[in-house]
């Protein structure tokens, strides 16, 4: 917590203090005037009760207010600290750090958790430090004038501030934690629903859903309404305690006045104040509860930010080389946290320029190949190095400065076609924009579109085809000009020939660029200068197309089958 933060919270508590004894003091000179009244004297011994009840008045809701806007103020500099910071893990984690956390469960923790972290100050630590107070003041000024109604006094803090709070955190506590998992199961099911509606709708399988997230909310239902109902008993545990508190102190107050120990006018006081005093400890079992729900979001918080980082982070980063960039990888093993051994022994060479292709069946490691290269996994063994600096010495963000990917499921953003353009280049001209769409193909299709670059592409590029959201994305990455460009299955959602044109355009494009292109589709490879051929984590082959294809293994296998089909599909 920074020191602002800290003297926001001081200063939030003295007022909160402060409004706690200009509330008794209302109620004590109020009690005094009224009862003072009743003996009809002279006008000029009530002016100066007068006068304190408008002080005392005036005062409590100036600093009622005060406190209420410093506090949430403190509060919400909290909240915006621990925002940052979970957002900047959530940034250092994806996307190989997140895949242990469910995307719903994520966004509860995210935005329902941290949220509930301001209730510590407003809910709890607030109420409290007034109670506290305005006790403290009652117990000294009730027991200074009647000292067995101190004593009554004294007994019901102890209940309703301490006993009964501390009893309904205990039935609470259960409930209470529960919440915030039950409200990560509903966001989870919530999110699945409206991401999945398509499929589920289409393999009838949307009922199910909507009963799982049925489930959820039901639960989250039950176990809220336990924590009401314990809260609202407390609640009203203590109602009744400081109701019979101030009937003890109106019984040792009346003793107090036959004994003549106590004037009778300030009887009244003595009753008054202490009315004053116990009227915000109904909140007491609440915020107590809340306590505990704090605790349980505030414990899912920290697990988030405790999340290892899936790659080493220097403590004191090497300097970015210049350009021009070369990497290089010398048998290399990587695996995922899960075990599996993706990538076993890889040697890769990219020198300045160099356009290497990367083939292989499913699964063989290609995208892990790119996961190493920006820095989104660690490797096992082996090493790494761009212009010959280790890459784990580097900071990961300045390896993805040099090294960009357009990726098979690259976020295509809810705006127009310039905007998720220019997202990569935000001074990006109109010619280096139809420049990259003109690279990809889209540009013809572009312009003829009604409203151009301003065509909004709805949520996840929903209104454009699978094949022109992909090249979009490519576009994308063309126009940030990273040196070293790693295109991912740019080819994916293509018919052949419109993927080995785009293919054709891509490598075209991006001559003199280092590029790492990972396809499935030998076609349109007879320009690149070297392909590696992955299976099963390991390169079986390299070499150029010819070379490959007159050595006649599992490349020229591949590629006659691949000629094979498309002369069937013609
Ligand atoms: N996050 C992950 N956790 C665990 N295993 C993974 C993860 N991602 C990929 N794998 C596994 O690692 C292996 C290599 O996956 P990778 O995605 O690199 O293959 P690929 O060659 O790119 O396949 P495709 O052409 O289908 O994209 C596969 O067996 C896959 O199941």
């Amino acid at each position: 917590m920074t020191s602002g933060v800290t003297a926001r919270l001081a200063a939030a508590s003295l007022l909160g203090a402060g409004g706690a004894a200009a509330g008794l003091g209302l109620a004590a000179t109020a009690g005094w005037l009224i009862a003072r009244a009743s003996e009809h004297p002279n006008m000029a011994v009530l002016g100066l009760a007068v006068v304190g009840v408008r002080f005392f008045g005036i005062s409590r809701g100036l600093l009622r207010y005060a406190e209420r806007l410093v506090g949430h103020d403190a509060a919400f500099r909290v909240l915006a600290d621990v925002r940052m910071k979970v957002y900047g893990r959530l940034e250092r984690l994806a996307p190989a750090g997140l895949q242990t956390f469910r995307s719903g469960d994520l966004l509860a923790r995210f935005v329902d958790d941290v949220d509930s972290l301001q209730d510590l100050l407003l809910r709890v630590v607030s109420p409290y430090v007034v109670f506290v107070a305005s006790a403290g003041l009652t117990v000294g000024l009730v027991g200074t004038l009647v000292p067995t109604a101190g004593v009554v006094v004294v007994v019901a803090v102890l209940f309703c501030g301490t006993a009964v709070p501390v009893l309904a955190r205990h039935l609470v506590r259960r409930s209470e934690m529960r919440q915030a998992e039950t409200r990560g199961e509903l966001s989870t099911a919530v999110v699945d629903l409206v991401q999945g509606a398509p499929d589920l709708i289409a393999y009838g399988a949307a009922n199910a859903q909507l009963r799982r997230a049925g489930r959820a909310d039901a639960e989250l239902t039950t176990v809220a309404r336990s924590a009401a109902r314990t809260a609202g008993t407390g609640s009203g545990l203590t109602t009744l305690l400081a109701g019979l508190c101030v009937w003890g102190v109106l019984v040792a107050g009346i003793v107090a006045v036959d004994n003549g120990q106590l004037p009778g006018v300030l009887l009244t006081v003595v009753v008054l104040v202490t009315l004053a005093a116990f009227e915000l400890v109904t909140g007491l079992p609440q915020a107590f509860a809340i306590f505990e729900r704090v605790r349980r979001c505030q414990a899912r918080v920290d697990a988030l930010l405790a999340t290892e980082v899936p790659v080493r982070e220097p403590a004191a980063p090497v300097p970015l080389p210049a350009a021009p960039y070369s990497i290089r990888l010398r048998d290399v093993r990587a695996r995922y946290p899960s075990g599996h051994l993706a990538l076993d022994g890889i040697d890769l060479e990219l020198a300045p320029g160099d356009r290497v292709a990367v083939v292989g069946p499913s699964g063989a490691g290609k995208s892990t190949l790119a996961a190493v290269l920006l820095r989104f996994l660690e490797l096992e063994s082996g090493a790494a190095s761009l212009n010959g600096v280790c890459l784990g010495d580097l900071e990961p963000d300045a390896v993805r400065r040099v090294v960009g990917l357009a990726g098979q499921d690259a976020h295509v953003f809810d705006r127009t076609i310039g905007d998720n353009l220019r997202l990569a280049r935000p001074d990006a001209t109109e010619a280096q924009i139809r420049a990259a769409l003109a690279a990809v193909g889209l540009l013809d299709w572009v312009e003829g579109l009604p409203r151009g670059l301003a065509t909004e592409v709805g949520e996840h590029g929903a209104r454009l085809s699978g094949g022109q959201r992909q090249r979009l994305v490519v576009a994308r990455a063309l126009l940030a000009d990273f040196p070293v460009l790693i295109l991912d299955e740019p080819t994916e959602h293509l018919d052949p020939r419109a993927a080995d044109a785009l293919t054709a355009n891509l490598l075209a494009a991006s001559s003199g660029r280092t590029t790492l292109l990972i396809t499935h589709r030998l076609s349109g490879l007879q320009t690149v200068d070297r392909i590696l051929l992955l299976e099963a984590g390991r390169v079986v082959e390299s070499g150029t197309h010819a070379e490959l294809v007159a050595a006649r293994r599992a490349y020229a296998r591949l590629w006659a089958r691949e000629k094979a089909e498309l002369i069937q599909s013609e």
